[in-house]
């Protein structure tokens, strides 16, 4: 059994004529502290499976197995529960609360779990330090995307879900970002996931799940990954 277990997993928008299915029949295996990019054009379905993962969604069709559980069975209660605990969520848009600092947009989220790690600790180690007491508005892409990554990590979640992490950054800083994301999985044990349209982010990846059309094309392990920072685009 993998860490994660996608089998047979579909959803439909629509009905009738006009429904489509933005996953279809998909199916893949994550195996636990992996750092594992889907990649696939826009329109693929990307986005409808990572909510789906991160329980903001539940699948028409499909057994979404976590560690064993099928969360596709969750009720609500059960989906909040998993995606406070379990789940750090990496957004393009950073996502950040405009009003409070580097320190308490992280201490927020580490008062959502029982045993978070140290923020200060945190904020410190994704290169923070000397911003810790300032807003969102005062600091530049990268260093926001830098808050949000420690924010989704002093919960220690289990599974790192990360939708286009890099698409609102420049080419060196997105470099970054994704180096601090490889860091995570070897740091805190994460398994990590990114999804990208921008297939050259692929050979960093410990895995490739290739998305087209709703459909899984291929899933590979990749023995010996890049390095984020031998790889041009
Ligand atoms: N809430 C919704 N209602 C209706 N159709 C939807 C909804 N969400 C997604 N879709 C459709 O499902 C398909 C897959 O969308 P999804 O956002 O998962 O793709 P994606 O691969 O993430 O694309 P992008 O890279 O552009 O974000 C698309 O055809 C989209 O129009």
């Amino acid at each position: 059994m993998s860490y994660i277990d996608v089998m047979n997993e579909s959803k439909f928008y629509g009905e009738g004529d006009t429904q489509i299915a933005a996953n279809d029949k998909v199916s893949f295996s994550i195996a636990e502290n992996e750092f594992a990019i889907i990649v696939g054009p826009s329109g693929a379905g990307k986005s409808t499976l990572l909510n789906i993962l991160g329980g903001m969604d539940t699948p028409d069709e499909g057994q979404i197995l976590i560690d064993g559980t099928d969360i596709a069975q969750f009720n609500e209660k059960q989906l909040t529960n998993y995606r406070r605990e379990d789940i750090g969520f990496i957004f393009q848009n950073y996502n950040l609360i405009p009003n409070l600092t580097t320190l308490e947009n992280v201490e927020m989220a580490a008062e959502l779990v029982d045993h978070p790690l140290n923020p200060e600790e945190v904020v410190e180690a994704v290169g923070l330090g000397h911003r810790i007491n300032n807003f969102p508005a005062q600091l530049s892409g990268g260093e926001q995307q830098r808050v949000a990554i420690a924010r989704a990590l002093v919960k220690k979640p289990k599974l790192l879900l990360c939708d286009e992490p890099t698409g609102a950054l420049d080419y060196q800083t997105g470099k970054q970002v994704l180096s601090l994301l490889y860091q995570s999985k070897e740091l805190y044990n994460a398994t990590v996931l990114v999804i990208t349209h921008n297939r050259a982010l692929t050979p960093m990846a410990d895995r490739v799940i290739d998305i087209s059309d709703a459909k899984v094309l291929t899933n590979e392990y990749n023995e010996h990954p890049t390095p984020i920072a031998d790889i041009e685009w």
